[in-house]
């Protein structure tokens, strides 16, 4: 049976401790850790099996884990990627914007050589990159159109410098349009699947982005459109929110559940 440690005690963190504690993910989860130490230990009082609680992130992967998962957020995995490779785990990846840093990526890249061991980055709040995965050479463009509530964009970096105000916005309003590398720092929390789409297709600067906050919808929808030689795809995922995190897709947690249960079972893969 794998051994689970968990960086990120939140809405993600909390629905993939419940499942492998149900039995859904084939596992054991014997390490958690998140800033607020308060979150942890609620988690842990939700679960028949109890985690160990570790002080601080470096302490999951130090520990006889397989693999860590993270779901917490880009500063967590720029501060603790490099030592779960090092120390010769596998490392499941939710805030995947913070892999459009060049220099973090390479580093990483090469650590999972060097150290044998593979990075897992769920198909997070959207569906399709096993296609673009399969035409990226032959794409000549790449756009995702985000559109989700005004409470789902809250607490954006995006909105310390600029004039919109959330609480005014009354139909629905562009309020974001520039390519992903520029989108995931700016919206560190809510566009991680900008990162997905680059990583997986012509790259971060290549890859455009427009966010729109529609005070009319309960959704978060991602609408990708992908045009080249191979022809044209195009998709459209309309995420209801959970209900604890509204900035996070209920379809995020399910992707990051399947990709950990398939990561811990013996079974036939399907899909690219
Ligand atoms: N790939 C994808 O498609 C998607 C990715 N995501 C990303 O997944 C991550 C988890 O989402 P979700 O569970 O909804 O978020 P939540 O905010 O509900 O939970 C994140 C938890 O991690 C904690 N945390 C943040 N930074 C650190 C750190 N450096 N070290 C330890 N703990 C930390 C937070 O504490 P505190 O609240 O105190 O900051 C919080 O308890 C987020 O980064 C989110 O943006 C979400 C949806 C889709
Ligand atoms: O869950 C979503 O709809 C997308 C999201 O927050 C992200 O990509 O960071």
């Amino acid at each position: 049976m794998k051994r689970v440690g968990l960086l990120g005690c939140g809405a993600m963190g909390t629905q993939i401790a419940l499942a492998i504690d149900s039995g859904k993910i084939p596992a054991t989860l014997t390490h958690v850790y998140d800033d607020s130490k308060e979150k942890s230990a609620l988690l842990v009082e939700k679960l028949i099996n109890k985690p160990e609680i570790v002080e601080n992130s470096h302490l999951l992967s130090s520990n006889p884990v397989d693999i860590v998962v993270e779901a917490a957020s880009q500063d967590a995995v720029r501060d603790a990627s490099l030592s779960v490779l090092q120390n010769k785990k596998d490392l499941m990846i939710m805030s995947v914007g913070a892999l459009l840093d060049e220099s973090i990526y390479d580093i990483l890249s090469d650590a999972c050589k060097d150290f044998k061991k593979t990075i897992y980055l769920p198909s997070g709040a959207i569906a399709g990159l096993d296609g673009i995965k399969s035409i990226k050479d032959e794409l000549e463009s790449l756009s995702i159109t985000t559109t989700k509530h005004p409470r789902s964009l809250k607490g954006a970096k995006f909105f310390e410098t600029s004039d919109i105000n959330l609480d005014e916005i009354n139909s629905s309003t562009v309020i974001f349009q520039g390519m992903a590398k520029e989108a995931v720092s700016l919206f560190p929390a809510n566009i991680n699947v900008a990162a997905l789409l680059s990583l997986s297709g012509i790259g971060s600067e290549k890859t455009k982005v427009k966010i729109i906050a529609d005070p009319n919808t309960d959704k978060n929808t991602h609408h990708i459109e992908a045009e080249g030689k191979f022809g044209k795809m195009t998709f459209t995922i309309e995420n209801y929110p959970d209900t604890i995190n509204p900035k996070t897709s209920r379809l995020a947690i399910l992707s990051a559940i399947e990709t950990l249960r398939k990561y811990c079972s013996d079974d036939i893969q399907i899909g690219t």
